[in-house]
């Protein structure tokens, strides 16, 4: 902008000054391309004399007493009162035309200043000086003088100067021009004038051949014609020269005109060259830029004419196209949209029938399917999520108080997931089935991974696309199948997952469940990491056994009972029976179960702690009932106790009852297994031999050790009986036979079954125990002590036996259990003995 204006203003002066010079007869282009020198310089004078003494008459009237600060000495060298013109950074060359804005020309030259005035330029040394008060030490020795030659309406006013001169004095009174003493300069014409003529030809040809790739390339092409002399080409590119004020000063100090010439010819030719590399690499990057919005206009143009045309034959969108726009629209993150965009050009090169085709085009399948996005948090009801959970499943108090609290914490840390939980216990107890509820209560997808039988590392990670018949692994085909990225992942039988030589996947699953990690979790297949950290996984298993303990530290254990048979009743009549006959299409009314054949039902034709085995009962009476329905032999179809043997087409199952007549050496134990708990009968026996011990009943290493501590222990309370386990060989047995036991919580059975068969008293089969024994005597805590009592209770046995470090625990055994059982902790073997009744004295010599 500045420039255009400055061209423009340059322009209308040079017009000015052809017009000017057509008038008074043109200056002989030499005479402005060599200054003057002395004596031409003397004899011009004589010829403008006249004039000149009138202009300094006038010059002289106005700075009147000014003149008076000189001395008489110093008027008489020839000082007078002149304009000074202080400049820095600016080309400043005698015998040429210098052009000024014309604020700043005001500033430096007073308000007052009028065409035809006579001035010297004088050239500072520093840039900031206060000119009103201005010292000859700040200026350098050699000046211009000049005169204003215009002052254009445009802003600028342009200066033609004469010889250059030598500043000898300089003095100032405020507010009054500068009183100077100068005296002239002459060159040194040592210049070929035709020599000189010639270059400035060239050079004004290159500059027009540089000023052609500017906006305003022609008028300044026009410009550049009318320049007479090269020191004007020089003072017209003053701004934008890149040369300090000394460089500039250098070249007015030149007496030499060949050398100044050479000068001015460099500086030129400089400029020309730094010009033409900079708008070259302007045009350059010009170009790029316009090539670029080119392309994004075109592309921009593409996607749309392609948009409208998807939307006019979306069958014939490609597959191609199908991808593009997923990777798009997916919100994935910046790796995963590179990978997929990488795939996609594999894909595109290769063509859809390339060998590779198939597997790049179910990875973008997979990965454009999923959900990048983040879900939004929901605040969540907990009135209403509670009413939700009592809505699906009866009972599981604990689990649910549990889950509403996880709820009311994710609520106040606007959190989607929490604590991992773990629900343990037996199959059927609805551990995977509340998973879906808490989904429900939630809003939230759900979604199940059965790891069941996982053994390989890439069943969790995924295999590396190398590989022949590459997947991703499970928890990334759940994410994909939820279709979210914050399910509820119900992680079922973490318990059975195993180590193979292919990696361990419980490793794998350490990652996936870690809240550090699992933001940045990268599935092998995939290839890029995906945020889980929204999802809330909840892990069931039926034991914590084999589940290994860096993944169980990461977890809760919620423990899940098993239900008792009331509950179970409850559970069939609100839950499972709707449930059957909504899975054969029949409605309640169709179907009339007595609550009576309910319970023989749960007594007899099942036998479980979870209610499986129940709903398959209830399924095969609603079967009945659809076919009976659909044979027309009636609408309704009623099922009372005595009808079950033949609906259910099966035996009532062997009740284990506890026996009912005791017998010296046989104790009545308590187990608890993954289906339950259970009862079973320690049973020992003397037969003749020499000190033998036998073991039977798939014994694992833990109870055959219980049984070393028993034997030990039974030696040393009853030492007149020590001598038996010499002289007869011991069998000790635990029935079923086929059903592998082991634990260490048989102990009291173990040591009372060897004291009932050594002193030969019967302990009475109603009374059941359980607790590990220390060769003390002490009876350490068990686990699964509910699951065991339900199971005594079941089995219809009176009293139970159990450690008194396990007295906490009867608060999760249900009422009705404890209410049917006489419940005994006890501390020691001895107590145990006594209250089996079993005679013994400290001594041990007093046994009856
Ligand atoms: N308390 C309950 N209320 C209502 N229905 C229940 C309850 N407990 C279990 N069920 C029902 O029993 C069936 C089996 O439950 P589920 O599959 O959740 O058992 P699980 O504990 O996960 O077993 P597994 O350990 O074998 O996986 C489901 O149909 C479930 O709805």
């Amino acid at each position: 902008m500045k420039m255009n204006k400055l061209v423009e203003a340059l322009k209308k002066w040079i017009e000015k000054r052809e017009e000017g010079v057509e008038k008074k007869g043109r200056i002989s282009a030499i005479s402005r391309e060599i200054p003057k020198t002395k004596g031409e310089a003397c004899s011009e004078k004589k010829s403008g004399e006249e004039d000149k003494n009138a202009e300094q008459a006038k010059s002289n009237e106005k700075t009147g007493e000014a003149l008076q600060a000189f001395s008489e000495e110093e008027k008489d060298r020839g000082g007078q009162a002149m304009r000074v013109v202080p400049v820095y950074n600016m080309m400043i060359l005698p015998n040429s035309y210098i052009y000024f804005q014309i604020d700043n020309f005001r500033t430096l030259a007073g308000k007052t200043v009028e065409e035809g005035d006579k001035l010297l330029l004088a050239v500072l040394h520093k840039n900031e000086v206060d000119t009103r008060a201005l010292h000859k030490e700040e200026v350098h020795p050699i000046g211009v003088e000049g005169t204003i030659k215009e002052i254009s309406k445009d802003g600028y006013a342009v200066v033609e100067t004469g010889n250059r001169v030598r500043i000898d004095a300089l003095s100032q009174v405020e507010g009054e021009p500068l009183l100077l003493q100068t005296t002239p300069l002459y060159d040194v014409e040592d210049v070929d004038r035709e020599e000189a003529a010639k270059k400035l030809q060239e050079i004004k040809e290159e500059l027009k051949g540089l000023v052609e790739r500017f906006h305003a390339g022609k008028v300044m092409a026009g410009m550049i014609d009318h320049h007479q002399a090269i020191q004007e080409v020089a003072c017209v590119l003053s701004p934008w020269l890149s040369l300090n004020n000394e460089e500039r000063y250098r070249v007015l100090q030149e007496d030499r005109l060949s050398v100044r010439t050479k000068m001015l010819e460099q500086i030129i030719y400089e400029y020309i060259e730094v010009t033409k590399v900079t708008t070259d690499a302007r045009t350059q990057q010009q170009e790029d830029y316009q090539k670029l919005y080119k392309e994004q206009a075109l592309q921009k143009q593409i996607d749309y004419l392609q948009k409208e045309l998807d939307e006019m034959h979306p069958e014939k969108v490609s597959d191609l196209r199908k991808f593009e726009l997923r990777i798009a629209e997916a919100g994935m993150n910046e790796t995963a949209k590179k990978e997929a965009g990488k795939i996609l050009n594999r894909l595109k090169n290769e063509g859809t029938n390339g060998q590779e085709a198939g597997m790049l085009y179910d990875y973008l399948d997979f990965v454009t399917g999923l959900s990048w996005k983040k879900e939004e948090q929901k605040e969540i009801d907990l009135d209403e999520a509670e009413k939700i959970l009592s809505e699906d499943h009866f009972g599981l108090k604990k689990v649910k108080e549990r889950m509403i609290q996880q709820i009311a914490v994710m609520n106040l840390k606007k959190q989607q997931s929490g604590s991992i939980l773990l629900f343990v216990g037996a199959p059927g107890t609805g551990k995977t089935s509340i998973g879906k509820s808490i989904a429900k209560a939630l809003g939230r997808k759900y979604v199940r991974v059965s790891l069941g039988g996982v053994r390989d590392e890439a069943d969790i990670r995924g295999h590396r696309r190398t590989y022949l018949g590459a997947m991703p692994g499970r928890i990334m085909d759940g994410i994909q199948k939820a279709g979210v990225s914050n399910p509820v992942m119900v992680l079922d039988e973490v318990d059975k997952l195993s180590a193979s030589y292919n990696g361990d996947p419980a490793a794998a699953l350490l990652e996936v469940l870690d809240p550090e990690q699992n933001n940045t979790f990268t599935d092998h297949y995939m290839n890029v990491p995906y945020d889980l950290s929204d999802v809330l996984f909840i892990c069931t298993a039926n034991s914590l056994d084999t589940i290994p303990a860096p993944l169980l530290n990461r977890m809760e254990v919620i423990q899940y009972q098993g239900y008792t048979p009331k509950e179970k009743f409850e559970i069939a009549k609100r839950h499972l029976l709707r449930k059957s006959l909504k899975g054969v299409g029949l409605q309640q009314e169709n179907v009339e179960i007595t609550d009576e054949a309910l319970e023989n039902i749960i007594s007899d034709y099942t036998r479980e702690a979870g209610v499986r085995g129940l709903k398959k009962r209830l399924d095969t009476l609603c079967r009945i009932a659809a076919v009976h329905l659909v044979k027309g032999k009636g609408e309704k179809i009623s099922v009372g106790k005595g009808d079950l043997r033949e609906y259910l087409d099966m035996n009532p199952l062997h009740r284990r009852e506890v026996k009912e007549e005791g017998k010296p050496g046989i104790v009545t134990g308590l187990a608890w297994t993954a289906v339950g708990g259970e009862i079973l009968y320690i049973e020992s026996m003397f037969t003749k031999g020499e000190g033998k011990l036998n073991i039977t009943g798939q014994l694992g290493d833990v109870m055959k050790e219980s049984a070393q501590i028993a034997i030990s222990l039974v030696k040393s309370m009853f030492p007149d009986k020590a001598k038996l386990f010499k002289e007869n060989d011991l069998h000790i047995h635990v029935p079923d036979g086929a059903t592998p036991k082991d634990g260490p919580s048989a102990g009291i059975t173990l040591t009372i079954a060897l004291a009932s068969l050594v002193t030969g008293q019967a302990v009475s089969p109603r009374i059941a125990m359980t607790g590990e024994v220390s060769l003390e005597g002490l009876v350490n805590p068990i686990g699964g002590l509910p699951e065991k009592l339900m199971a005594a209770e079941r089995a219809g046995v009176k009293t139970v036996l159990i450690p008194k470090a396990n007295e906490d625990d009867l608060r999760d055994v249900p009422d009705e259990v404890k209410e049917k059982l006489q419940i005994l902790p006890v501390k020691t073997v001895e107590e145990g003995l006594e209250l089996c009744e079993i005679k013994y004295t400290k001594s041990g010599l007093e046994v009856v």
